[in-house]
């Protein structure tokens, strides 16, 4: 079976300030994202994790190197793109999801969820709008706004906004970070069912062991490069590397 990249980086470089102050959060960094799989991002802290999401999620721009993004049969390299080019990207083809949730509080959850589309995003379908609210058991909640839903309903609004227009990839960066483990695992099991149910691919970068081991894959970074990949790792298996990797 040959599996379809929904993304492509190559030879991602990246370096933060100069002299002996000179970080490198990407060192010629090479990683593949397939399509309609979920995959995992760990590593121990500032190895490069929210680097590489954001600069795959072309929110950052690498000093060199390359990141092509699948979008229907074309293939659109974000390297060299204005920042106006790339907001007309992430709006079109990218979803979000963000350990602070990111909503606007002024608005119902209805318009959050709406917004991308409103900003000029495409329309979502009706009936996978309705499938997906339905899904994430927002139907009730959509009049809310942000301070009237709990930490778990806020991220499902979340997850919603990044899933109804069907973009080529959802990032979602430490989605579980500021949630009880309940309503962690209900998210996980939610981003789960965007790719087994809804064809999504998913870019999770998580410090859980447990989160992690929900994805197909996970890409262990070290020191701004990929140390590994691996297939259905366990929680316990992903815990002593990252145990190895601190120490
Ligand atoms: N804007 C910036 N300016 C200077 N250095 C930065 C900047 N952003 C990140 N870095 C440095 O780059 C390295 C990688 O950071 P990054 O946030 O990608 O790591 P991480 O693996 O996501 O870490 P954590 O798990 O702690 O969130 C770190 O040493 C960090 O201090």
């Amino acid at each position: 079976m040959t599996t379809r990249a929904a993304l492509r980086a190559e030879s991602l470089t990246k370096t933060y300030g100069s002299g002996e102050a000179t970080v490198h959060p990407l060192r010629r960094l090479s990683v593949e994202i397939p399509a309609g799989q979920y995959t995992a991002i760990m590593g121990p802290s500032g190895s490069g994790k929210s680097t590489l999401l954001h600069v795959l999620a072309g929110l950052d721009s690498a000093d060199e190197g390359s990141v092509l993004l699948s979008v229907d049969d074309r293939q659109v390299e974000l390297t060299g793109l204005s920042e106006r080019e790339l907001t007309l990207v992430r709006r079109q083809h990218i979803g979000f999801v963000f350990q602070a949730y990111n909503l606007v509080p002024a608005m119902t959850a209805r318009e959050n969820i709406l917004l991308p589309s409103s900003l000029g995003g495409p329309e979502p379908e009706r009936h996978y709008y309705d499938m997906v609210i339905d899904r994430l058991g927002l139907t009730d909640r959509l009049d809310h706004r942000p301070f009237e839903l709990s930490g778990g309903q806020q991220q499902r609004v979340a997850v919603a906004r990044a899933l109804v227009s069907k973009p080529s990839v959802i990032f979602a960066d430490e989605p579980t970070g500021n949630l009880d483990s309940r309503t962690g695992a209900e998210v996980l099991a939610l981003l789960r069912a965007a790719v087994d149910e809804f064809g999504q691919t998913v870019v999770m970068v998580t410090h859980d062991a447990n989160a992690a081991a929900e994805a197909d894959r996970t890409v262990v970074l070290s020191d701004g490069r990929v140390s590994e990949t691996l297939n259905h790792p366990t929680a316990q298996l992903l815990a002593a590397k990252m145990i190895g990797a601190d120490h």
